[in-house]
């Protein structure tokens, strides 16, 4: 086992393959401040571009995946150009686990929540804890989705079903998500980690060129709008960081 170290994400490297990148701030359900999107964008970049990485499991540590924006920080961007960074800093990582050359096996436990809601389904194959919960807060707190989930949800759940949960950010339960395609399997708790690391070594003994081709192909054919969805929604998320009644709704945590 080989560890790469970055300041809130661990990245450990085993004799298959197989790279696990751990979200690492469990005292706040790995809330996403700046560090920990700049350390997960970086800690896949590098999975990616690694030989010795043939796939990649992605999880949280502690209680959560990852409950999304750190409302504890009650640091948000004030300008325009801010906004636009922060939320570029959080489509880097959206590109190098969705568009990466590498697949990403997701192994969600506990909370997945707003942004981290939306790197559990950036991932090719999100497998759930039984006990895993999702939601997008995002409208109620007058903000937008990032992670090109305007392309990947109608095109996993139907756009129905997808207008359902980004509109009224109910929670749904990790077997509700299966029935409907979000989640590629559930599993019981303890049988999470296990059931992740089986999937990562099966992707990480096929041949790497068309493994590569494969996820490539895959999106550009079943997500053709991806690029778009995301420079429709940095624009949407940057108007709603700009509007005064965001800043009363964050700080309302
Ligand atoms: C429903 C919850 C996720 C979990 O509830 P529960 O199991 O009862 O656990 P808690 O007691 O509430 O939480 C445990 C501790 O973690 C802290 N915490 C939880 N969430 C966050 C967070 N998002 N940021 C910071 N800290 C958090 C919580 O304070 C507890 O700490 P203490 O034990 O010290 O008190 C529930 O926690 C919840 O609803 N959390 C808020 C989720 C949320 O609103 N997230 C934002 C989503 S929107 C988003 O992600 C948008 C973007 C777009 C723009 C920029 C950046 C990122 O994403």
């Amino acid at each position: 086992m080989t560890d790469f170290t970055y300041e809130t994400v661990l990245s450990a490297l085993d004799d298959h393959g197989v790279r696990t990148i751990t979200l690492n701030r469990p005292d706040c359900l790995n809330a996403m401040n700046r560090q920990l999107i700049d350390d997960v964008a970086r800690a896949f970049e590098d999975a990616n571009a690694d030989p010795a990485t043939r796939a990649m499991i992605m999880t949280g540590a502690g209680k959560a995946f990852c409950a999304g924006d750190d409302r504890r920080a009650h640091v948000h961007p004030e300008t325009e150009e801010q906004a636009r960074d922060l939320v570029q800093a959080i489509q880097r990582a959206t590109h190098a686990i969705t568009l990466g050359t590498k697949p990403v096996v997701g192994a969600i436990n506990g909370w997945a929540v707003g942004g981290g809601f939306e790197w559990a389904i950036n991932c090719d194959f999100p497998i759930w804890a039984k006990s895993a919960q999702g939601f997008f807060p995002e409208v109620s707190l007058n903000l937008f989705v990032t992670g090109a989930v305007t392309s990947l949800l109608p095109a996993l759940v139907g756009l129905n079903k997808a207008r359902e949960m980004l509109f009224f950010g109910d929670r749904y339960g990790a077997e509700e998500l299966g029935e409907i395609g979000l989640a590629w399997k559930v599993v019981d708790d303890a049988a999470l980690m296990d059931t992740a690391v089986e999937t990562a070594r099966r992707l990480a003994n096929l041949p790497v060129l068309s493994v590569r081709a494969m996820k490539r192909v895959l999106n550009a054919a079943a997500l053709p709008d991806l690029h778009r969805a995301l420079h429709l929604e940095t624009d949407a998320t940057v108007a709603g960081f700009m509007d005064p009644e965001t800043t009363k709704r964050l700080s309302a945590f």
